[in-house]
């Protein structure tokens, strides 16, 4: 069985470097995506509330036969739930959708221009965390100004941020300001959901190497120290993704591809976005 890398996270809490996402996975097929990868090896899943597929993650965990410490789950709080009170009694359905507390557990979005402060939600998830619904907390989309608030504030630092990185977004204000405070970077749509795939520079390397550009890119994303997890409903790919410790970039590759940043997102904007479910 390939053997992931860890990444310490927090006291006692270590996150595997690669997992599986599940962002568009429709919740009357999530249990069997998140089956096939645990059937691959992945031992790492990332869902969240507005996915809509926390059961599917619980239900394929459950009949899984493995025990709940060998799987990594992380969710998100959605973004209606910004409130206290709203905070604590999601946590408490996300728990038992999951079928026990989650490993991590984040602020999905800081939504700066809504009137509920992103403060008082992460006080909320100290809270949630101290009641042992999750082994750690952390944020999402957060933005150098907002982290900077809520770690002033509280004192408590997130143990990630997960933000979009990938060969076009390399998002280094962002990066580098989680590696100075001890935050972990979670990649999200690492593969920028496929728009990546056909870069020049990134098949030529993959080329060299006998590879995909889904594996250089992942491989990129490892080599860099963040953690990822990629989506996909696609077998062949789900084991593509996963074979990623059997080769190595260059300095020189690692180079080429971030130099193709040109700071474009796939998805919104964390200083504007402002979606808030019915
Ligand atoms: N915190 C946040 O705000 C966000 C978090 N996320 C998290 O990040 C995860 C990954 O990001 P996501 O947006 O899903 O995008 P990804 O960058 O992981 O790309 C997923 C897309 O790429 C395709 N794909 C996957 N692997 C391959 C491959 N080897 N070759 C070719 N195509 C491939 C998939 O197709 P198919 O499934 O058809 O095989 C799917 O269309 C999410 O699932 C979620 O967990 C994502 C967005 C925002
Ligand atoms: O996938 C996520 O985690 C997201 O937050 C995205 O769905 C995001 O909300 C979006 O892309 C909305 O269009």
């Amino acid at each position: 069985m390939t053997s992931v890398p860890e990444i310490r996270i927090a006291d006692d809490v270590s996150i595997p470097q690669l997992g599986f996402g599940v962002y568009q996975v429709p919740p009357e097929t999530t249990e069997a995506a998140v089956t096939m990868a645990l059937e691959v090896g992945y031992r790492h899943v990332d869902t969240a509330q507005m996915y809509g597929n926390e059961q599917g993650v619980g239900d394929a965990l459950r009949a899984s036969g493995l025990s709940r410490d060998e799987v990594f789950v992380t969710s998100k709080l959605n973004n209606s739930f910004h409130r206290r009170d709203d905070a604590l009694r999601e946590a408490e359905k996300s728990v038992e959708r999951l079928g026990g507390p989650m490993d991590l557990f984040l602020v999905h979005w800081p939504l700066p221009t809504i009137d509920v402060d992103y403060l008082e939600t992460w006080k909320a998830m100290i809270e949630i965390r101290d009641a042992g619904l999750t082994r750690a907390i952390g944020v999402s989309n957060f933005q150098v100004p907002h982290l900077d608030r809520i770690i002033a504030e509280t004192g408590v630092k997130p143990a990630v941020n997960q933000i979009e990185v990938h060969p076009y977004l390399t998002n280094e204000t962002v990066r580098a300001y989680n590696a100075e405070q001890g935050i972990a970077t979670e990649a999200w749509s690492p593969i920028a959901q496929g728009a990546v795939l056909d870069d020049p520079a990134i098949t030529a390397i993959a080329e060299r190497l006998g590879r995909t550009t889904a594996q250089v890119t992942l491989r990129w994303h490892l080599q860099r120290n963040d953690i990822v997890f990629p989506k996909s409903v696609t077998r062949s790919r789900v084991e593509e993704n996963f074979q990623l410790f059997d080769f190595e970039l260059t300095d020189a590759d690692i180079q080429a591809i971030t130099a193709l940043n040109k700071d474009e997102r796939t998805g919104p904007d964390p200083d504007t976005f402002d979606y808030v479910p019915a």
